[in-house]
């Protein structure tokens, strides 16, 4: 096929003659141009496969100019030039071009010239393509190699020096959230030798604070693929501190970028840095372009591995939270009462459930806020996650942070390893911050800023952490007064209680007790397998003149502790001695005397439930396990069984 030829010069004569002796060899000559935008209108049309052009044109742009854009297009070209000034000549090479005529010329010169050129050229396009394809496989199969995240990165970054040779590199993934497993930079000291300089060493020698990183970063970023040689370099160092600093420390002149962008999740980069000026070209640039899809489709399919152990390490910690909680809440069922003050409870409930607001539970302790909480999150969007529980009374102050917010490997002594806090569990999720009253005042700070900014930092990590989370706290203290204390600060106290529900304290719905009475004893009674035979009329009289001080969860105590003294034959009674001799109380501040120590009781459930198995293994012969044994008449595993009875000092022979 015949190659196609433009030839640019502003002598018509000499353009002219060159047409005739390449249209005599066999060229086929597709244009004549006498200035740059001449040109670049027909390679734009004809697409020459050769350009033979002057130095000096038409216009304000020379040949030099459109032999940056020829080599932007892989077009090999050659020079005519008379021209021999030093400097031009210079400026002429730095182009590589694949060729000089000299004018004069014979027609000799000018056909060898061009058979040189079009050898060199498809040559360098082979070898480049080779080069490319040798560069792609290495870097996929180091993106494939089962090896730490920093280790991937420097095997890149020698493989790279290869085709984009550097002195300084930054290179790593980002996510739009979160570094995936942090970024790092290489800095050339030897022919095959770089020193390591992990980003938060890279911060503290550069001086740049991680924050304005990111933000300094994401600006050049958004400009993508880019060169900076030279005088465009110091233009960048002069708008970027990031540039700047690098370029004083590491004595660097150019910088080439490419941000592989990796499906929508985040970036891969690629910052080189040189020594050299000029040491960039649009070569380098392509062939990191031409990378670009296999590097994206690595990258991508590292992220979606290392997403996959995040989400099974998560799922292991929400099994192990959802075993503790099921631990826990076993008793959960539903909320119990029909009084008005519940019933507005009920209603609150249901306004504000479906909604992302914050809500405030208050009430005294054991009124139920747990359970409330538990109901607005069941009955949330949300509802399909784990609610996640922190109780702040139940931690040191300094454990709370780390259980909230989670901390990086290392921050602290004994951070052994990296662990998510309750916050990040709670993605997409509830949080349930109970006894919110007791949280120390520097993290009610750090609270608040959660509150505001939807965003999380792990203790001794430098990303912050978007979090999409519910929060929902409660407290029995009355927080306008540990306001008043300067034990709670005020603004954090207007972000929660933007939804405030307060529940009734049992003595004021008094009329729920006969219905919570029986509720807890049959749970009892399916829970042991001893049978309920109603309550005593004047137990519950009783209970309906008791005060219940410590609410529905007293209530559920002193059920428990009637259950269990009762003989699985007559109702339930526990006027004597369980509360017949408790102070009618009539205030919470006298409430929490019990009418025996704590010892006495227990000795006299130890003594009833002893009894009571006994009469089972009676019963049963002593059989334990199998079909009619007492572990199956009882609800019990035989193991729970036979521990229980080696507690309370049962024989098997007793039956
Ligand atoms: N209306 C109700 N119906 C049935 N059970 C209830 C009801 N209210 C509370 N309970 C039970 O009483 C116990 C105490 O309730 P909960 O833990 O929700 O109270 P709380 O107000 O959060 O207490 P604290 O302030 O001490 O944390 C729990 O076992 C709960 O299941």
């Amino acid at each position: 096929m015949e190659k196609k030829v433009l030839i640019v010069d502003d002598e018509f004569v000499v353009a002219n003659d060159l047409r005739l002796i390449l249209s005599r060899s066999g060229f086929d000559v597709c244009g004549m141009a006498d200035s740059y935008d001449e040109a670049i209108a027909i390679i734009e049309k004809h697409k020459p496969d050769l350009v033979l052009l002057d130095i000096y044109l038409k216009g304000a742009k020379t040949g030099i100019d459109l032999a940056h854009a020829l080599g932007e297009r892989n077009i090999a070209f050659v020079y005519l030039s008379a021209n021999n000034n030093q400097q031009v000549l210079q400026d002429a090479r730095a182009t590589q071009p694949y060729g000089f005529l000299v004018k004069p010329f014979r027609e000799k010169d000018v056909l060898v010239a061009l058979d040189i050129a079009w050898y060199r050229h498809a040559h360098s396009l082979e070898a480049k393509l080779r080069k490319e394809q040798t560069l792609q496989i290495a870097l996929s199969n180091i993106m494939g190699e089962e090896i730490a995240w920093q280790q991937r990165l420097e095997k890149m970054a020698r493989q790279l020096q290869h085709a984009v040779p550097f002195d300084f590199l930054i290179i790593g993934y980002k996510t739009r959230e979160a570094d995936l497993e942090g970024k790092c930079t290489f800095f050339r000291i030897g022919f095959d030798e770089y020193q390591t300089i992990k980003i938060a060493d890279f911060f503290s020698i550069t001086g740049i604070p991680a924050k304005h990183f990111s933000e300094m970063e994401e600006m050049i970023i958004a400009e993508g693929f880019k060169i900076y040689n030279g005088d465009d370099f110091k233009a960048l160092c002069a708008r970027s501190m990031l540039k700047r600093q690098i370029a004083k420390k590491f004595q660097v002149q150019s910088n080439l970028i490419a941000p592989i962008n990796v499906t929508d999740k985040g970036y891969f980069l690629l910052s080189f840095f040189s020594l050299l000026p000029d040491a960039y070209t649009p070569d380098h640039l392509q062939l990191l372009k031409n990378l670009q899809p296999s590097l994206e489709l690595a990258v991508d399919r590292l992220v979606a591995l290392y997403e996959i152990r995040m989400l099974s390490e998560q799922l292991k910690r929400e099994k192990i939270y959802l075993q503790e909680e099921v631990k826990t809440n076993a008793n959960f069922e539903e909320i119990i009462g029909t009084s008005h003050s519940l019933l507005q409870v009920f209603d609150k409930v249901t306004q504000v459930a479906h909604l992302d607001t914050s809500v405030l539970l208050l009430g005294e302790s054991g009124t139920g806020k747990e359970l409330v909480a538990r109901a607005i999150h069941s009955m949330s969007p949300r509802k399909d996650k784990l609610l996640i529980k922190v109780n702040c009374s139940a931690l040191p102050a300094n454990l709370i942070e780390s259980e909230l917010f989670g901390h990086e490997k290392g921050s602290f002594t004994g951070a052994t390893d990296r662990r998510i806090g309750k916050f990040e569990l709670a993605q997409g999720s509830t949080i349930f911050l109970d006894e919110i009253g007791e949280l120390p005042l520097d993290l009610q700070a750090k609270l608040l800023r959660v509150l505001q900014e939807k965003e999380i930092e792990r203790i001794g990590g430098k990303q912050t952490i978007k979090v999409d989370i519910r929060i929902i706290a409660a407290t029995n203290r009355d927080l306008e007064t540990e306001i008043t204390n300067g034990k709670f600060r005020l603004d954090l106290y207007y972000r929660l209680n933007v939804f405030p529900i307060t529940l009734p304290p049992l003595r004021e719905r008094k009329e729920d007790i006969p219905l919570l009475a029986d509720f807890f004893a049959r749970k009892f009674a399916k829970k042991t397998g001893k049978p309920f035979n109603g309550i005593k009329p004047s137990a519950l009289e009783e209970m309906m003149t008791y005060d219940w001080p410590g609410n529905i969860r007293e209530m559920e105590n002193v059920m428990e502790q009637a259950f269990v003294l009762n003989d699985g034959k007559s109702p339930l009674q526990w006027g004597r001695p369980l509360i017949n001799n408790r102070p009618a109380v009539s205030s919470p501040a006298t409430a929490d005397t019990p009418s025996q120590s704590l010892p006495e009781i227990k000795a006299q459930k130890q003594a009833a439930e002893k009894d009571y198995i006994l009469s089972i293994l009676k019963k049963t012969n002593g059989r334990v396990r199998g079909m009619g044994g007492a572990a199956e008449i009882l609800n019990m595993k035989p193991t729970t069984l036979e521990s229980r009875m080696a507690k309370l000092g049962i024989k098997k022979e007793h039956g």
